[in-house]
């Protein structure tokens, strides 16, 4: 594939989606994500992949729920702070002991909280009310009220009986899951791996990020920028670090990724110039080529070299869409190759963040175990507090400060909001989504707002 065909392939004709059905688009494309078992310490904000049930009874045995006495309850019918129940003490239990002697008519077991209560025994006494004493010679406790038959005593299985499920596949895992894990001797959880992204950014201009600044040339910010937000919402970073705008290098390193990573994201490259390569790549999905499908298919793998892996592309590849009627982020594209999903994001930062928020982060929960509307983003509505009038058509998404005002959630729009800008992303606690089609909104208006 030489510099003319890239050009080519780039200018080839595109056809915007609405947004939603973009989004949409790259959730049916997927599939859930890999299995694993960790240990319980790392379980805590991963989805479970099996559901989990009780191993046995909760509480396991009938436990004290205070420092006291295990008593009859019917030994105490009669107590009163003038007329105490006179009891002998026939032994001592501490948590995590069992008592030397049951619970006979007549007698008490002094008991610790936690303890398990005796054979016998169908109350607990606190010690507060109670009152040590010798009687012929024995240490014996007066007790001077009436026990009630149950009363603090959790009976075995008040929380759990053994089998029941208490959490099942999908579901987020929380501390509180971490606890009945613990509990049920589950020391590893089946729960979805950690997805692997590559990371890979085009564009002849990019410096790494330790490289001093020369004409012309900027550094790498997407990959950093990419690479945090992969491991913001659970997935691995695999940085694959600058491709130039050659078709070659770029294939050859989008192969590379698909043998070792999950999900694939690019950014730059994906609009209509001489450069960009991705346009040019994804273009052999498309079906009405002009070369024909299956010629630019084989243009991929040749500029990929890919002769020494026959298979992997491009069986079970195909475009989701190379255009998306939003701004920023119009030329962001969606593939899938070889089974996997690729993200190609436009290169401009504002605009790269946009791209991943819509799409890579729903992609993301949707490979570790998130129903497609659980991994949708999360949308509210707000007041909008400051007008934003646009001009293209198509929908448009503002980074947004977010607050509440006399119990109202306002979205504030942040200046330096261009797509090519980012001094506004590490503010933005929100995307407001101004409606295609419209002029804009003015302050006041109820708008749909993208948690971030
Ligand atoms: N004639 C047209 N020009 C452009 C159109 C159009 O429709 N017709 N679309 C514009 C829109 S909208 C966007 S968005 C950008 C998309 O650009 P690309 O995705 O192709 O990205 P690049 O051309 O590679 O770079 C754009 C911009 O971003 C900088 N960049 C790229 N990668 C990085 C990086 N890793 N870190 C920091 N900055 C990066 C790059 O230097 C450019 O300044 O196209 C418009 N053009
Ligand atoms: O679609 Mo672009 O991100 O507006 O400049
Ligand atoms: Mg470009």
């Amino acid at each position: 594939m030489n510099e003319g065909t890239l050009q080519g392939e780039a200018r080839f004709r595109r056809r915007a989606i609405k947004v939603d059905e973009a989004m949409r688009l790259v959730m049916e494309a997927l599939e859930l994500g890999r299995q694993e078992s960790v240990p319980l310490w790392e379980a805590a904000g991963r989805r479970l992949a099996e559901a989990v049930s009780a191993t046995t009874d909760w509480p396991p045995f009938a436990r004290s729920g205070m420092d006291g006495f295990a008593v009859r309850s019917a030994d105490t019918a009669l107590a009163s702070p003038g007329a105490p129940a006179t009891l002998r003490i026939a032994a001592t239990v501490a948590a995590g002991a069992l008592a030397s002697a049951d619970v006979a008519p007549g007698t008490a077991v002094r008991i610790m909280t936690g303890g398990a209560v005796p054979p016998g025994a169908d109350a607990v006494v606190m010690l507060e009310q109670t009152t040590d004493a010798v009687v012929d010679g024995q240490p014996a406790v007066l007790v001077k009220r009436t026990a009630e038959p149950g009363q603090n005593i959790a009976p075995r299985g008040e929380e759990f009986r053994c089998g029941s499920v208490f959490a099942g596949p999908g579901e987020l895992l929380r501390p509180g899951h971490a606890a009945l894990l613990g509990t049920f001797g589950y020391a590893h959880v089946p729960v979805y791996a950690r997805p692997r992204v590559a990371v890979l950014a085009t564009g002849a201009e990019l410096l790494p990020v330790e490289a001093p600044l020369a004409p012309g040339r900027i550094r790498d910010s997407n990959s950093a920028m990419v690479a945090a937000l992969v491991a913001q919402h659970g997935g691995v970073p695999v940085l694959l670090g600058r491709v130039p705008d050659e078709p070659g290098a770029a294939a050859q390193a989008i192969v590379d990724a698909l043998q070792q990573c999950d999900l694939i994201i690019t950014t730059g490259g994906v609009s209509v110039g001489d450069y960009d390569v991705m346009a040019s790549l994804l273009s052999f999905l498309a079906t009405d080529h002009p070369a024909g499908k299956e010629a630019s298919a084989a243009s991929f793998a040749s500029a990929a070299q890919t002769a020494a892996k026959p298979g992997l592309l491009p069986q079970d590849s195909r475009l989701l869409f190379n255009k998306a009627a939003m701004r920023p982020g119009a030329p962001t594209s969606a593939a899938v190759l070889s089974g996997k999903l690729l993200l190609a994001l436009s290169g401009n930062p504002g605009a790269c963040f946009v791209g991943f928020e819509l799409f890579a982060k729903p992609a993301l929960q949707r490979l570790q175990g998130a129903t497609p509307e659980q991994a949708m983003p999360k949308q509210v509505t707000a007041q909008l507090a400051g007008s934003f009038t646009k001009g293209s058509p198509h929908e448009r998404f503002v980074r947004a400060r977010l607050y509440t005002e006399n119990a109202v959630l306002c979205a504030a729009p942040l200046g330096f909001g261009k797509s090519s800008m980012m001094a506004s992303i590490p503010e933005a606690d929100g995307l407001i989504r101004i409606k295609a089609g419209s002029e804009g909104a003015v302050e006041g208006d109820i708008v749909d707002v993208i948690v971030l």
